[in-house]
């Protein structure tokens, strides 16, 4: 038997989850998959993080509507949960402070046993408000590695001017690692080769290949329910049900936002589909 260490993951998903679909759950399963056929990783958690209204994405639901519906999708998986913190933050948060959050929540544990350390030896260490901050560029020892998992087109729109920090890039692709689904109409491969940013860290970045294609897309979804056609199997059925009590998604909620700024990752798509 080889002996080599298994590094312990988290996998965190950001996006709007407008509505969650049976997509976004199968991203989770690929990822844990694939990681767990290299023989390196041992996945032992999936987050789903909602993004918050302040995102501003046009038909972009309340957030307390699109994290009940991530909870009904979820609430038969072992191992898949779904977190509020980044839906409750008054501001649009960037994903690398998403991310960071996450990353010293699950490190909280080795922070409290450093302070009992400190307290029992008497060392002069110094944890304080910038603890979480050295943390974050000395990779603990202990505990769980936190990667982003992300479908293609989010990926792709790394290359899209004054979009991202490249910092942020550089410290999600750097320090955390990053699984990243194929979507079809994408190429990440070609896209890492062809970036010198990602391909500095490409052993961080773990692209899945989808083979069952899957389209479903949370737009596709919404203008489904706008017609009043079946989304059945598409989404889960719990889910359905949710939308049907609440009636969510109609052409009054597609209109959201439709006047304001648009939200970066959309800015994006609405200017590659004109182009
Ligand atoms: N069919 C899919 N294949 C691979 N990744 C996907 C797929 N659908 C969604 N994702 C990924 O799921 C994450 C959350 O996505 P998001 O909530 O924006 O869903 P979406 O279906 O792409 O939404 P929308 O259609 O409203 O833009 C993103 O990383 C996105 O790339
Ligand atoms: O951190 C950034 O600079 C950044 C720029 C663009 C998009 N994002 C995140 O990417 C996700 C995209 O979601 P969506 O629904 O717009 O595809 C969402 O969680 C955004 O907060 C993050």
């Amino acid at each position: 038997m080889p002996n080599h260490k298994v590094t312990e993951v988290v996998l965190l998903a950001c996006g709007s989850f407008n509505p969650i679909t049976n997509m976004h759950l199968r991203m989770f399963e690929l990822a844990r998959d694939h990681l767990h056929d290299t023989g390196q990783y041992n996945v032992v958690k999936g987050i789903i993080s909602p993004v918050g209204d302040a995102y501003k994405k046009k038909g972009l639901i309340e957030a307390s509507h699109r994290l009940e519906m991530a909870r009904l999708a979820t609430a038969n998986s072992d191992w898949i949960t779904v977190d509020d913190w980044e839906s409750l933050q008054p501001e649009w948060l960037e994903t690398a402070k998403v991310v960071r959050h996450h990353y010293e929540e699950l490190h909280a544990e080795d922070h409290n046993k450093d302070d009992v350390d400190t307290v029992k030896h008497g060392k002069k260490r110094r944890i304080d408000e910038n603890h979480s901050e050295s943390s974050r560029h000395q990779k603990r020892k202990d505990g769980p590695q936190l990667m982003l998992l992300c479908g293609a087109d989010v990926l792709e729109s790394f290359a899209v001017p004054n979009l991202w920090k490249q910092e942020d890039i550089a410290e999600i692709v750097g320090f955390y690692g990053l699984v990243c689904i194929t979507r079809s109409g994408s190429d990440p491969y070609k896209f890492i080769q062809q970036s010198d940013d990602l391909w500095t860290h490409h052993k961080n970045i773990h692209v899945v290949h989808e083979w069952i294609t899957n389209e479903i897309s949370a737009t596709h979804v919404r203008r489904a329910l706008r017609r009043g056609h079946s989304v059945r199997y598409l989404v889960p059925e719990n889910v359905i049900d949710y939308i049907r009590e609440q009636r969510l998604y109609s052409a009054e909620s597609e209109r959201k936002n439709s006047d304001i700024v648009l939200a970066p990752l959309q800015r994006y798509t609405r200017a590659s589909s004109s182009s």
